[in-house]
């Protein structure tokens, strides 16, 4: 028997059923549901992760579509279970979906939506707060400024890693890593090395017309370089951040091995996901090299830390926070509802998921279409002439 979980019904007598896990902010995603003849029933379980069984029972004997969470397991039993309830779409509340089996979406028909663009800048912002961070020991000083300790200005006290003029690193120079990268180079006039699998012509224009901007103002120019491996880039970094997507290839992508040949007072972000880096291994680093920094959005074992970090000084770590900007997570609701609504009302696929802004302004309708769907071409699903 199903169990129980608790639910809110919003437009009880809509026709397509749709399941919300969580409660997200905003309102427009809900209206934007109802509006459309949707039975909306948003999951108020007071458990944070749900796990595969419970989300079964949300789903029920009658469902068209889920919007669901990064922290949920969407494999084979909940796309066999979605497809039994005559549903055809799921969005996670997210870009990143590695917590889905794409090959089982697929053998169900299952069209699996996620949410680009919208917290390119908020993750990236969060990136440059954990870079300045862990740079400028803000959350060591903080705790000392909090237990009493400061009894005046000295030397040095807490001295840490100027960034002007260092290079920054980045792993996975996608949508957030270009951001980030452009943040760290303007705001701290620092060169850049990347390494991703495909050349980011745009950051290289970029990288170069600034350049040029600044000679021409008189100051030295910044430089960039694409790396050919990524040990190329954390060699020759003083700050890297990582911003890949969690695959096969990305996987412990930093391991013991890499810590070793990163400068030792190098700062090592990630606010990707935490597998990238080995976090047992990265523990044993900090702990050897007190010098060496980390900021950390995302755990290998989340929620918890590995043993050790939450006692290193030289990390600084936030749960999960870096797309966190309400402008942003009612911007992620609006995208995962429209990309099952678009689904179950039978719209095409947006033919640009990095231009989505016509989805996200609140004063017109959205187009008829869905946002954004990771498996739209191997389904066949129609793309919009919008
Ligand atoms: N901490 C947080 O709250 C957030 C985390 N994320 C994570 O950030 C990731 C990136 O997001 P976007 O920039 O929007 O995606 P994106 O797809 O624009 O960028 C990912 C980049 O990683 C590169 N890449 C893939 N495999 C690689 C490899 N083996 N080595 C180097 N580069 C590789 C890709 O070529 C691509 O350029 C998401 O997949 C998600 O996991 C995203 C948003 C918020
Ligand atoms: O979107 C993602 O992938 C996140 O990690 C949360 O914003």
């Amino acid at each position: 028997m199903a169990k129980p979980i608790s639910i809110e019904v919003w437009n009880p007598a809509g026709k397509h059923r749709v399941v919300s896990t969580k409660s997200m902010p905003g309102t427009r995603w809900i209206r934007l549901l109802t509006d459309a003849d949707c039975r909306l029933e948003i999951c108020t379980e007071k458990k944070t992760i749900l796990d595969v069984e419970d989300i079964q029972a949300l789903i029920g004997d009658k469902c068209d579509g889920v919007i669901g969470q990064l922290t949920e397991d969407w494999g084979e039993t909940l796309f066999s279970t979605l497809k039994r309830a005559g549903g055809t779409a799921f969005s996670n509340m997210a870009v990143g979906y590695n917590n889905v089996d794409l090959n089982a979406a697929n053998t169900y028909g299952i069209a699996v939506g996620n949410t680009p663009g919208v917290l390119t800048e908020t993750t990236a912002e969060l990136a440059v707060a954990l870079t300045v961070s862990a740079s400028r020991r803000v959350v060591e000083a903080d705790q000392f400024m909090r237990a009493g300790l400061y009894d005046g200005w000295l030397p040095h006290l807490f001295v840490g890693n100027l960034l002007k003029g260092q290079t920054v690193g980045i792993i996975g120079a996608g949508r957030i890593g270009s951001a980030y990268a452009r943040m760290m180079v303007e705001g701290f006039k620092m060169n850049l090395i990347y390494y991703d699998l495909y050349q980011s012509t745009r950051l290289e224009k970029y990288m170069t017309a600034y350049g040029e901007f600044l000679k021409s103002q008189g100051e030295a120019p910044v430089t960039w370089k694409r790396a050919s491996t990524a040990e190329d880039v954390l060699r020759d970094a003083d700050v890297i951040s990582l911003h890949p997507i969690l695959d096969k290839t990305t996987y412990h992508l930093i391991n013991k091995d890499r810590l070793s040949i990163m400068k030792k007072e190098a700062v090592l972000v990630n606010a990707s996901r935490g597998p990238v880096i080995d976090e047992a291994a990265l523990v044993n680093h900090l702990k050897a090299n007190p010098m060496f920094r980390v900021g950390l959005d995302v755990f290998e074992d989340e929620p918890y830390m590995k043993p050790g970090l939450a006692e290193q000084k030289n990390a600084v770590v936030v749960p999960h926070i870096a797309s966190a900007s309400k402008w942003t997570r009612e911007g992620m609701a609006t995208l995962a509802a429209l990309n099952v609504l678009g689904k179950v009302k039978g719209y095409p696929v947006w033919p640009d998921a990095n231009k989505l802004e016509p989805f996200l302004d609140e004063n017109s309708a959205p187009p008829a279409a869905c946002p954004s769907i990771v498996n739209a071409k191997l389904l066949g699903l129609e793309v919009s002439k919008l």
